[in-house]
């Protein structure tokens, strides 16, 4: 990797002979492979370019209002319902029923698009599989690429793999999962595909390969008339949900099917964002199926919307729970805002995964997750998420056992008793403390979680819990507002203050102590120096970066051209 002028890397650019057939305006900058050349095909492109030209100054307009919205809240600001929009919250509407295929959603299974994983998480035994290319994958080129291949595959019901080193064939069950597909966030750009000279929006080419490839084998095979389904992450605005409604109008249009049949679940987890559910769902009324609470992305969405405010510091990561008030009272809004409107409100993710090798361990974690299960389905939502397949029957248990032979309990749990919640205790200030230990380990997991992501991989076990973008954001946004206000650590009965001469040591101590525990081998070969040099300036940045992905996306951009170098995008 070569380092340019401002520290950004220089993608590496490669020599290519063969090239992708595309429409005018369009230029693939990704590496040439035949499988990719089926998904990248002329009439697929011209649909995304099609996309691109349509939407992108309203992106690019709701991005600035992200920027403006930022700067009202690190001026003081607090969010808040929008006194604009007060009829949209009052009035009584409702959302477009929800498709029968999908009405019973209690256990998701989530995971990258990795072709095995994809096999696996669609004869999990889930109702639904949410395969990610947001927060569980890194969003090189050939994780995207063969992504799309996977999806596609998938949907076509043809998906295959043999594991020769197991010698194990990997096939589609009868019955499988149903298929829910997230694509990036709004502000992630996709530099392998130029689009007017311009990279295209990431999301806009996930959203627009799968759907132009599988919209058609979806409605017939798993949508009965339905689909395709999405989720859509980080969004902080109802503009922001129009833009989608928009796209999801057009891509009907294009493919000649009736409007609404595109559905997608909206994940709220960003903290303006709880503000504007009713909003959201109103821009997507024909479009909806339901809201789910993206916790890890709400906490770091806190500290985020917060960084300017001293006065609003978390405590541990460990301590911030569904049971802090700020937490519970936005779970059980969105409960009671998704039943008015008649649509699902999804649960999230708790973190801990099967352990190996150690049954009582084991034992302890899937109690954590049976807790956080029961605590949903009581407080009414109609589903939930697991990491992992080895979760979904002890999540399945707990919810078949609390809702009967219902498909959900969108019109029997109404919690009319949340509808005076108040901005007060949506943005309680979490109870806890802040120890040594605390930021140990959001050092220990940024950086052994980051130089995954920069080797391929977006998802990982570390200390046998699940870390992903939206868990590592946390690790990463708390030390930074650590040391800029140079939090005095408790707990430890040492009152030390953090500042930049302390972090410096724990991060030197921890990654020793990760070359200890990954192996000096390991620890050479692996990405994790150069995780630690990104990790370390974001962390010690004197303004906080909006994305840790944003930045990092730099290093993993391979450029292909048919003439040499070309010139670096950052
Ligand atoms: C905050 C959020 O956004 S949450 C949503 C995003 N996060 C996710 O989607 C997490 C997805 N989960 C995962 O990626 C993985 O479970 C991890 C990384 C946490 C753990 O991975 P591992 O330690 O490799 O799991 P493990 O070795 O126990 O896997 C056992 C088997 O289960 C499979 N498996 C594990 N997790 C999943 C999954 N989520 N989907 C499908 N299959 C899975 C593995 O492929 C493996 O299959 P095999 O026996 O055929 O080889
Ligand atoms: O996407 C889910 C989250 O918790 O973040
Ligand atoms: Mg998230």
């Amino acid at each position: 990797m070569d380092i340019g002028t401002y520290g950004y890397p220089t993608p590496a650019v490669k020599k290519i002979e063969s090239y992708y057939d595309v429409p005018e305006g369009v230029d693939i900058r990704g590496r040439y492979d035949a499988e990719f050349a089926k998904i990248l095909t002329k009439d697929a492109l011209k649909f995304v370019a099609d996309l691109q030209r349509e939407f992108r100054n309203h992106i690019k307009y709701a991005l600035e209002c992200r920027r403006e919205a930022k700067k009202k809240y690190n001026e003081g600001a607090l969010p808040e319902f929008d006194p604009a929009t007060r009829y949209i919250r009052e009035q009584e509407w409702v959302c477009a029923p929800v498709p029968p295929a999908v009405a019973d959603r209690k256990v998701e299974i989530t995971g990258p698009v990795d072709r095995k994983m994809v096999i696996n998480a669609l004869n999990s035994g889930a109702k639904v599989f949410m395969a990610d290319f947001e927060d569980a994958l890194s969003p090189g080129w050939e994780n995207l690429m063969r992504g799309q291949v996977n999806l596609k595959d998938a949907v076509a019901g043809t998906i295959s793999l043999h594991d020769k080193a197991r010698n194990r064939v990997y096939k589609l069950n009868d019955q499988t999962a149903k298929l829910f597909v997230r694509p990036r966030g709004w502000h992630l750009p996709e530099a392998h595909i130029l689009i007017d000279g311009e990279p295209a929006t990431g999301c806009l080419v996930d959203f627009g390969l799968y759907f132009y490839h599988s919209y058609s084998a979806f409605r017939r095979t798993q949508g009965a008339g339905f689909g395709p389904f999405f989720y859509l992450p980080k969004m902080e605005h109802s503009r922001e949900a129009k833009i989608w409604n928009n796209v999801f109008e057009k891509a009907e249009k294009v493919a000649g099917i009736e409007r609404g049949s595109i559905r997608a679940t909206v994940l709220i987890e960003t903290l303006p964002a709880v503000f504007q559910m009713n909003e959201i769902l109103y821009e997507l009324k024909e479009h909806s199926v339901g809201l789910n609470c993206g916790r890890w992305d709400y906490i770091f969405s806190y500290v985020k919307t917060f960084q300017a405010h001293p006065d609003r510091l978390l405590p541990d990561r460990v301590q911030v729970g569904m049971t802090q008030h700020f937490m519970k009272s936005y779970s059980d809004l969105l409960i009671r805002t998704c039943h008015r409107r008649g649509v699902h409100a999804m649960g999230g993710m708790a973190a801990q995964i099967p352990i190996k090798d150690d049954p009582v361990a084991n034992e302890a974690a899937l109690e954590l997750v049976r807790k956080d299960k029961l605590r949903e389905v009581k407080a009414g939502h109609d589903g939930t998420w697991a990491a992992h397949p080895g979760l979904i029957p002890a999540c399945m248990e707990i919810f078949n056992n609390n809702m009967g032979n219902a498909s959900n309990q969108i019109d029997t749990v109404k919690r009319e008793d949340a509808a005076n919640l108040t901005e007060q205790d949506l943005l309680q200030i979490p109870i806890g403390t802040r120890t040594m230990e605390g930021l140990r380990l959001n050092t220990r997991v940024g950086i052994q979680y980051l130089a995954a992501w920069l080797s391929g991989s977006g998802c990982v076990p570390l200390y046998n819990l699940m870390e992903d973008a939206a868990t590592a954001e946390i690790s990463r946004v708390q030390n930074w507002q650590w040391l800029k206000y140079g939090v005095e650590l408790d707990e430890d009965g040492l009152g030390e203050k953090v500042n930049k001469d302390l972090f410096d040591r724990v991060v030197e101590e921890e990654m020793a102590r990760i070359e200890k525990e990954v192996g000096t081998v390991k620890f050479e070969k692996g990405m994790y120096k150069a995780a630690c040099k990104i990790f370390t300036r974001q962390c010690t940045s004197p303004t906080l970066d909006d994305f840790l992905t944003l930045d990092a996306y730099n290093y993993i951009v391979v450029h292909h051209a048919k003439e040499g170098p070309v010139k670096a995008l950052n």
